[in-house]
This record gives structure tokens, sequence and C-alpha cells, in this order.
């Protein structure tokens, strides 16, 4: 059995319905298990958004979704990460979860894991590249082995249209006022990652 975890962070679903495309992909692999969980909000900002309906609507459609722990990374052989941008790299929420799982780092738990990103912005070049680029940095210091998107199997990327994706990560674009629901081909994209990951996680397993 081959475990993929996919721990995301989401606050208007994007990342999360992006979360359940690459999940589609992992079951594609016979023999793999994929385990979507979501990293904790703020009170502080569960606080601040409980005015705005999007906001509010999009949490509650993931509520049956489990937090996720440390013991969720250390039971997988593969992780694939959903981080939406936030002033052009990773939100506090998710920087918080890596922060704090330093004890993993320091016992070598997940290094030799196959692991890749999928990410989120409103704007095309509001930051979808820098967001996985800077987000590879802390990955590698926990030794994971980083999965990208090569273009060859997603000739969804060869387009000037305003799609997501690149060979940094799956990627979507929710539009300047968010409204955009993830398009077709960058679903299709986050399922080739989610594949490719378990891919990787099971030969690297042997
Ligand atoms: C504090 C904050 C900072 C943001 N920074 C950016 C940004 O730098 N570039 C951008 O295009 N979108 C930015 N956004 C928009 C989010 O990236 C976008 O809402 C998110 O990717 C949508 O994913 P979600 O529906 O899963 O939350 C920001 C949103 C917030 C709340």
């Amino acid at each position: 059995m081959t475990k993929i975890l996919v721990p995301y962070y989401s606050s208007y679903g994007h990342i999360y319905k992006m979360a359940k495309a690459v999940a589609e992909g992992v079951s594609d692999i016979e023999g793999a298990e994929v385990k979507i969980v979501r990293v904790e909000e703020f009170e502080a900002v569960k606080a601040a958004m409980s005015g705005q309906d999007a906001y509010v609507e999009a949490q509650k459609a993931q509520e049956d979704i489990p937090v996720a722990t440390h013991d969720d990374l250390k039971w997988a052989d593969g992780i694939v990460w959903g981080i939406p941008t936030r002033y052009g790299s990773m939100p506090a929420q998710m920087k918080q979860f890596i922060d704090s799982a330093g004890a993993l780092w320091m016992n070598g738990d997940l290094e030799g894991k196959a692991t890749g990103i999928f990410s989120s912005t409103n704007t095309i070049h509001g930051g979808q590249e820098t967001t996985a680029i800077t987000s590879i940095v802390p990955l590698l210091h926990f030794g994971l082995i980083y999965v990208g998107l090569p273009y060859g199997e997603n000739p969804e990327m060869m387009t000037d249209d305003p799609v997501g994706g690149s060979p940094y990560s799956a990627s979507t674009v929710a539009g300047p006022d968010g409204s955009n629901e993830p398009d077709e081909r960058d679903l299709t994209m986050a399922k080739r990652l989610g594949k490719r990951v378990a891919t990787v996680a099971k030969a690297l397993r042997g």
C-alpha cells in the first residue's frame, strides 16, 4: 500500500477543490491510499472573516475534513501540499503547521518521501510560481524529494489562456474577485500531479 497525504489550507474553497482532484489522480495508482487533511484556521482569521459569506460557506463545506497532524505526515509515503498564495508566498497557517513539525525534521522522519505542491492565486501573475518555489525550500530541509509537473505530460500548459499549471506546481486562478471555479485543465493537471507523486512514492518504497 502506498500512502499519500494531501494536507491543504483553503479560505475560499479553490484549493479544497484542487485537493479532491489530486486525490482522484492518486487513486489511479494501484495499491494507493489517499488521505485529505486540512491545516487548521487561526481563530483570529475566523473571527475577522465571520461576516464574509464566501469564506463562511467555503469553511462549512470543509467541516468534515480531518485536521492535519504531524502523525499524518509520518504516516505518508508521499505528501502533496495545497498552498494558496499570500503576498506571493505560503499562508502563515501552513507555515505554522510546517514550523511546528521541527521534531520530524530532527528525526529525519520525512526524508526520502516524494512530495509536490498545488497552489492558487487571485491573479495570473500574483505569485503562483513564487509560492511554489519558496515553499519548496522548507520541503527540501525535511529531505522530501520534489516532484514537479512536466510540460510533456501537461500540454495544457502550452497556452496563453489564463489557466494555472507550471513546471513547479499544479495551480488555479481564482480571479480578481475569487469567483472563478478551477478550470477543467487545472483540475486535470492536479490529478496528474497526484498520480505522479503516488507513482514516485511507490517506486521509492520499492
Ligand atoms: C491575505 C491575503 C493575501 C493574498 N495575496 C495574494 C497575492 O499575493 N496574489 C494573488 O494573486 N492573490 C492573493 N490572495 C488571494 C488568494 O491567493 C486566493 O484567494 C486564494 O488562492 C484562493 O484559494 P482558496 O479559495 O483555496 O482560499 C491573497 C489573499 C489573502 C487573504
